[in-house]
């Protein structure tokens, strides 16, 4: 057992729309699905991390939902959609110093059943939120933020709409083949930019998908990974990192994954070209792009390059990424997707993707998570996961 610690339990849930269920009990379902995967039970569970997505208390009140009565280490870190990638890293420093032997990881939510418009609704915290004033003017949805963006990676590096358009088609020809996947047809450049526009340059199909659902991982301690019977998926590299907007004076063409990336490289002792499969956050088809480019699997400003023809799919390009579909396609629940993420890297280094999007020898993948407003303030996780 080369690494601190190891995935041992991963599960998505199948729903894209809960009507019947509770967000509490959509957390319980996965935490349950990741239990029988681990062969794990309730008791074995002695770390919690959820981020702001539990009702109630939050994670305090899912603790008591779920019955997790031999808790020693108890971690709410919300960084939005990077959360979960930033647990998986936060679980193994506490796996590192003793505070918990097997950490349980849950996200769960039900925007689409409460009809709720992620992408294009005016999202205001109030006046006493410092870093509105500098966002509020542009029209702030998280689709303009993200739109912002774009503009800027057209302008500086001349990027085009159907360079960005190869990243949905690349998701959707993976999302063909799982059954769950909200959007299963394969789209083409074309079908992206006619599609109808949401914030310019941005048009529908370069969004992510509104859905609900939610999945859990168990991280545990090497002596007690070797006692499983699943493939061991080590944590090998981890980081996260923090971008904020400078008072507005800010380079909108970087993420938080140019200083997230290289900490969780450094740790691994890898390179990104070591890298068999990635998993992305694609809230947006420009989130992809730009931390492809930051975490280093290409130069800033290239990515439109790497993408086009086919880059990331599975079999035919440099490098495949998100093979479940990823946000663009599958699904993207409670705002949050870097859970998904990691589950989908999971599967890869076990092997246990599907098998026309499986890629031969994945035994070195990373997953990179992204949350808040790409280019101003976020936070982004990475982790590289090393199947032994
Ligand atoms: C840190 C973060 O996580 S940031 C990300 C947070 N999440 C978001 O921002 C969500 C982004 N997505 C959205 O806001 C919405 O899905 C939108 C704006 C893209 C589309 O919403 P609407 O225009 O209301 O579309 P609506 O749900 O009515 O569906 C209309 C059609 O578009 C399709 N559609 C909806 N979303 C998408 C999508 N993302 N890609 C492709 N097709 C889509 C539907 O399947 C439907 O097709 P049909 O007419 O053949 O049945």
């Amino acid at each position: 057992m080369k690494n601190p610690a190891y995935i041992v339990g991963a599960f998505e849930h199948p729903t894209r729309k809960a009507e019947t269920k509770s967000t509490a009990q959509l957390h319980a379902e996965v935490a349950y699905g990741a239990l029988q995967d681990a062969g794990l039970q309730a008791s074995d569970i002695d770390g919690y991390f959820c981020a702001g997505d539990a009702p109630g208390m939050g994670g305090l009140s899912m603790i008591d939902y779920m019955g997790l009565n031999k808790l020693r280490h108890y971690d709410t870190t919300e960084s939005g959609g990077s959360s979960y990638v930033i647990h998986v890293g936060h679980a193994v420093e506490a796996i590192i110093q003793g505070k918990c032997n097997v950490a349980l990881i849950t996200l769960a939510g039900r925007p689409r059943a409460e009809g709720m418009q992620t992408g294009t609704a005016v999202r205001s915290f109030g006046a006493g939120v410092p870093d509105e004033s500098f966002e509020l003017p542009y029209g702030r949805t998280i689709a303009t933020m993200h739109a912002m963006v774009a503009t800027r990676h057209m302008y500086e590096f001349g990027t085009t709409s159907e360079q960005l358009a190869w990243i949905k088609v690349a998701a959707s020809t993976h999302a063909q083949y799982n059954p769950h996947a909200m959007l299963p047809k394969v789209v083409t450049v074309e079908d992206v930019v006619n599609s109808p526009m949401v914030a310019d340059p941005l048009h529908r199909l370069d969004c992510c998908v509104i859905s609900d659902g939610g999945g859990a991982l168990i991280v545990a301690r090497p002596e007690i990974a070797k006692t499983l019977n699943r493939p061991k998926v080590g944590v090998k590299g981890w980081g996260e990192a923090y971008k904020h907007q400078n008072a507005g004076g800010i380079d909108l063409t970087y993420s938080a994954a140019a200083m997230s990336g290289p900490m969780a490289f450094n740790k691994a002792g890898v390179k990104p070209a070591d890298i068999k499969y990635a998993s992305i956050y694609d809230s947006f088809t420009i989130s992809v792009l730009v931390q492809l480019e930051d975490l280093g699997f290409c130069e800033k400003g290239k990515g439109g390059q790497f993408v086009q023809d086919g880059g990331l799919i599975s079999g035919v390009g440099k490098l495949p990424f998100n093979t479940d579909g990823g946000g663009l396609c599958n699904n993207h629940p409670s705002n949050r997707g870097g859970m998904t993420k990691v589950i989908e890297a999971v599967r890869q280094a076990r092997g246990e993707a599907h098998p026309k999007v499986q890629v031969p020898n994945a035994d070195l993948v990373l997953a990179n998570g992204k949350g808040g407003n790409l280019g101003t303030r976020h936070g982004c996780g990475t982790v590289i996961l090393e199947r032994e």
